[in-house]
């Protein structure tokens, strides 16, 4: 069936205690316009780093914003030396969005989100499981995805290995890991080059922002 026609309201999905896919959460305009950021931000003076880790160099490509992340803190001075900018508002509101579509309230008081990360997945790039733990705060990480669909690997708080969830996250999918999978390892084993969505503007590969609470201090 045609989902242009037939629209699916999404669904939120509870793939782990406070782990929540909800399929389908923007429409093609709002991931386009994402899409168009997401360029814009990549180009910015930040730029995209292919980043050294311990397992070698990242075949994903990163932007950062509202703090310089490089392996395995965020600074407030971007590689120049230059203050990194604060977060876009546009993707704080996002992340609250996030959290209202999959957990349906905003907690109050609502999480300061002040950092993002923007990865680009060319073919054959892939991310290994890992925790997201260079933050200082328990809030939520809001996680969207744009461009081709890749398979998400979401396990536990424990090991890198199972158990795990596979989900197949989409352009346009929302994911949010907070409470008891807040800490949770996870990674993207492999893309599917070729299936985004021509609406969106992107036309291969696939761009994932995750916004995330720092805990930190500016200075
Ligand atoms: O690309 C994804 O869906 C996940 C990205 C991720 O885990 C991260 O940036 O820490
Ligand atoms: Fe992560």
């Amino acid at each position: 069936m045609d989902d242009a026609l037939f629209p699916v309201p999404a669904s939120p999905v509870e793939v782990a205690p406070g782990a929540v896919h909800v399929p389908g959460w923007l429409d093609p305009d709002e991931q386009r316009e994402l899409v168009e950021l997401c360029r814009t931000w990549t180009r910015g003076p930040g730029g995209m780093t292919r980043h050294r880790t311990r397992g070698g160099t990242m075949s994903v490509a990163m932007t950062s914003l509202g703090w310089y992340w490089r392996p395995y803190r965020y600074c407030a001075a971007l590689p120049d030396g230059s203050p990194v900018p604060p977060l876009p508002p546009v993707l704080g509101r996002l992340a609250l969005r996030g959290l209202a579509a999959a957990y349906g309230a905003v907690p109050d008081p609502a999480p300061d989100y002040d950092v993002a990360l923007v990865n680009f997945y060319g073919p054959g790039a892939t991310m290994g499981m890992h925790q997201d733990r260079d933050e200082r705060c328990d809030a939520p990480v809001v996680s969207v995805s744009l461009g081709d669909a890749c398979v998400f690997r979401f396990g536990n708080t424990a090991t890198r290995t199972r158990p795990y969830t596979d989900v197949e996250l989409r352009g346009g999918d929302l994911f949010v890991f907070g409470g008891p999978s807040r800490w949770a390892y996870h990674g993207v084993p492999r893309t599917f080059p070729g299936t985004a969505d021509p609406r969106t503007g992107l036309r291969s590969g696939r761009f994932n922002i995750t916004v995330r609470a720092s805990g930190l201090r500016r200075g």
